[in-house]
């Protein structure tokens, strides 16, 4: 076993793959413009599917002590992932907002990089929303939090039922800001209320 596979990463058995992948397509893998796509397949699933080997505790563990208990907000993080069905790629945006607890904040670019650790795996987009949420609530504590990820499916664009731009909203809202006060406030500002 390869060094790669160890980790959980095996860039010659990925390139196999593809390798077989093009012949069954009719393809010849040994024409010129093809010959190096196992490889460069084999590096695009590495960035891909990285998140398969990051963990969301080691992200959210730097944590600043600050006088706010109020929400914070970061809209509009851009996000790729794969669709679990297909392996076809979705891609959007994710909204996060939380409420600090015990006057601890994380950096705000930690919030982009947990959505990276979940979005760079096969993927639900449902499940990719609520493990952001749970990632919040274990690692940082929060009062409450509320993730909401709009992405558009090529798989659904693409082929299959053949509809571009349709786009899935999904939401995960947990601790306080489940009242219904609190999450449709928080709601508004995620959605765009302070455009
Ligand atoms: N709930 C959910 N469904 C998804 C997601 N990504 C893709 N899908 C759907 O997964 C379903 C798979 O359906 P299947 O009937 O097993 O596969 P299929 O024959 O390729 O389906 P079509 O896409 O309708 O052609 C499709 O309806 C996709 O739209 C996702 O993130 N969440
Ligand atoms: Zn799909």
């Amino acid at each position: 076993m390869s060094e790669s596979a160890v980790s959980g990463f095996d860039q010659a058995r990925i390139e196999a793959a593809v390798r077989e992948i093009l012949a069954a397509i009719g393809e010849d893998p040994d024409r010129d413009g093809l010959i190096e796509t196992p490889a460069r397949v084999a590096r695009a699933y590495a960035e891909a599917f990285a998140g398969l080997h990051q963990h969301a505790g080691d992200v959210l563990a730097k944590k600043f002590e600050v006088d706010h208990d109020e929400l914070v907000i970061v809209r509009d993080i851009a996000l790729y992932s794969t669709c679990e069905h297909h392996l076809l790629p979705f891609h959007g945006v994710a909204h996060i907002g939380y409420l600090p607890s015990g006057g601890q904040v994380t950096g705000l670019s930690k919030l982009a990089r947990l959505v990276d650790v979940y979005a760079r795996r096969p993927q639900v987009q449902e499940r990719l929303t609520s493990q952001i949420a749970d990632a919040l609530v274990e690692h940082l504590s929060v009062m409450g939090c509320i993730v909401v990820v709009e992405a558009e499916h090529l798989c659904m664009s693409m082929r299959g039922v053949r509809k571009p731009g349709a786009q899935t909203i999904t939401s995960a809202v947990r601790g306080s800001l489940r009242h219904p006060a609190t999450r449709a406030e928080a709601m508004s500002l995620l959605l765009g209320g302070a455009r």
